[in-house]
């Protein structure tokens, strides 16, 4: 089975590039760009990965994203995630990125969309990888900052597929970000928002009726809502899934404890991503791994959580049979 998940062609559609920035890169980015940064060797950094909720993450994530400064430097860390997608099969990526906590250190945001978008066009060059970026506001921020960081992302439109919503989900609802997702929904940009990873249901039921999101990132604590268990059901609503990180985070407190798999037998539209996997142990082979391993997944649930994850992307329908029919190509062979 991890033979199968190996070889399978995945879609990638809950990754913050700035998540993916591995410690050996971190300590080559402050070294080059001389920033401090509070660790002494990548024993260190490692060491001091040992979260115990989504504030206590977010702290030191934000404080690793200091190291990046230039295009270059946001071109090395989108590059050298691309090459983790070569070595997992990764044939489609959704990236999230954070311009907020950039542009909050004077960094301008065209140097950061244009060296995450060449990285992406090089990919498509030199792999045949598709892909396309989410920008995401940061929640602990107002919602009139969110509308500055629209203003200023306008200009590189053409870059951006969809908005989201990230960082401390507690106290920070969806319906703190109404009029923000209304105004990028009129820009014509798709909607995500993390919501029910920490947040109960409610935040999770604010993002469909209040920001009209199109996929919901995270969405585990779903389960405490039959009404919502119904409708994420009947409407088919993506939840993009990210086990590793709902373990590293203390959401779940083991792999055997983590619901995915009464989400998916209860019929959900569920897949499985890897959220930050320089800092949560593993990419999305990993997760897929980690699940099998635990939770005594089926050939037929791999293949589904697989095939979710196409059919939830933002490519066109067209892309997206294409994609499904390399997968099926993929099983034919196995
Ligand atoms: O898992 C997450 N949740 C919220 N914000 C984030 N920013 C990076 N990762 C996360
Ligand atoms: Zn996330």
């Amino acid at each position: 089975m991890i033979e199968l998940i190996k070889k399978l062609p995945k879609a990638e559609l809950h990754l913050h590039i700035e998540g993916s920035l591995e410690p050996e890169l971190m300590f080559e980015l402050a070294a080059k760009n001389n920033i401090q940064i509070p660790y002494k060797s990548i024993e260190d950094v490692r060491h001091a990965y040992n979260f115990t909720n989504l504030q206590t993450f977010l702290d030191i994530y934000y404080a690793g994203a200091n190291v990046l400064i230039t295009k270059d430097d946001f071109y090395d860390l989108t590059w050298a995630y691309i090459l983790k997608c070569v070595e997992d099969n990764v044939i489609h990526t959704e990236i999230f990125f954070d311009p907020q906590t950039h542009t909050s250190r004077g960094i301008a945001f065209e140097t950061v969309i244009t060296g995450i978008n060449d990285a992406l066009v090089d990919a498509k060059k030199q792999y045949g990888i598709t892909s396309c970026i989410i920008m995401c506001f940061l929640r602990h921020l107002s919602q009139q900052a969110a509308f500055e960081t629209l203003e200023e992302a306008l200009p590189f439109k053409e870059y951006i597929t969809a908005v989201g919503l990230d960082s401390s989900e507690l106290g920070n609802p969806p319906s703190k970000f109404t009029q923000v997702f209304k105004k990028a929904k009129a820009e014509g940009f798709k909607l995500v928002a993390h919501a029910g990873e920490e947040g109960d249901f409610t935040y999770i039921n604010e993002a469909l009726d209040l920001l009209g999101i199109d996929r919901i990132d995270h969405g585990v604590q779903s389960i405490h809502s039959a009404a919502l268990m119904q409708r994420l059901k009947s409407e088919q609503i993506p939840l993009t899934v990210c086990p590793n990180s709902n373990i590293e985070l203390k959401v779940f407190e083991s792999y055997t404890e983590h619901n995915i798999k009464a989400l998916l037998d209860y019929g959900l539209n569920v897949s499985v991503h890897s959220d930050d996997p320089a800092y949560f142990k593993g990419y999305i082979n990993q997760n897929f791994i980690n699940l099998y391993e635990h939770l005594a997944l089926s050939k037929n649930d791999i293949i589904t959580l697989v095939k979710n994850a196409f059919s939830s992307s933002f490519i066109t329908d067209e892309l997206k049979q294409q994609y499904l029919a390399q997968v099926d190509l993929v099983l034919e062979t196995i």
